[in-house]
């Protein structure tokens, strides 16, 4: 496993080594031990999956409220989607700044969004399969987030982006400016 530190150092980009035959390829796409080591001291407890049927999809920008914040490994198992951590940590020198990064399933390449972001992401392919470990479980009365397409924000979307293709949920969500501080570095996640 390979792990790069993105524009925001606590977003990090891992790689898993790909052992190749001639049957095809094996990798090993997570390791506790190798997690805990090199990026952080989680434990995930609830992994996820979304299939989007289309292209230009949103799903986005989320988050947890504590004490329910999640930290979220991401990876595409097929297809291609555009995946974006905005810093809301209230302290942070980067608060309001984002991280976007491509994952395809064709790489196996993965983004460790921890927690005090929001997460989201737009799909690049139609059938997109996301796969993602959570370190805290779901619980929909601390489900939160913000509008993907926020000014204060300026996230850098794709040309693909369909915004008639979103969730009634996300369609609804705050701008970022009302959001309300939930976090701070240092606080216990
Ligand atoms: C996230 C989640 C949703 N659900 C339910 C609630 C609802 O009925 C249905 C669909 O939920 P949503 O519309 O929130 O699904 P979705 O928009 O895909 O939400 C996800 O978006 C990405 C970007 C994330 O980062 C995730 O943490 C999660 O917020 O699934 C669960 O049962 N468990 C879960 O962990």
């Amino acid at each position: 496993m390979r792990s790069q530190k993105l524009a925001i150092p606590d977003v990090i980009e891992l790689q898993p080594t790909r052992h190749a035959d001639e049957r095809g390829n094996f990798a090993e796409t997570f390791r506790d031990d190798w997690f805990c080591s090199n990026i952080g001291d989680r434990r995930f407890i609830q992994e996820n999956q979304s299939h989007t049927l289309r292209r230009g999809t949103i799903r986005g920008l989320h988050f947890q409220a504590p004490p329910a914040a999640q930290g979220k490994l991401v990876q595409c198992l097929s297809g291609a989607i555009f995946d974006v951590a905005v810093d809301i940590r209230e302290n942070s020198a980067t608060y309001g700044d984002c991280v976007t990064r491509i994952l395809t399933a064709e790489r196996g390449n993965q983004l460790w969004v921890p927690e005090g972001f929001l997460h989201g992401f737009c799909t690049l392919t139609d059938d997109t399969v996301v796969a993602y470990k959570v370190t805290a479980y779901y619980d929909r009365s601390a489900d939160r987030g913000v509008r993907w397409n926020d000014a204060d924000l300026g996230i850098a979307w794709p040309d693909c982006v369909e915004p008639s293709l979103l969730s009634d949920k996300d369609r609804h969500l705050p701008c970022f400016r009302k959001m309300q501080p939930y976090f701070t570095i240092g606080s216990a996640a």
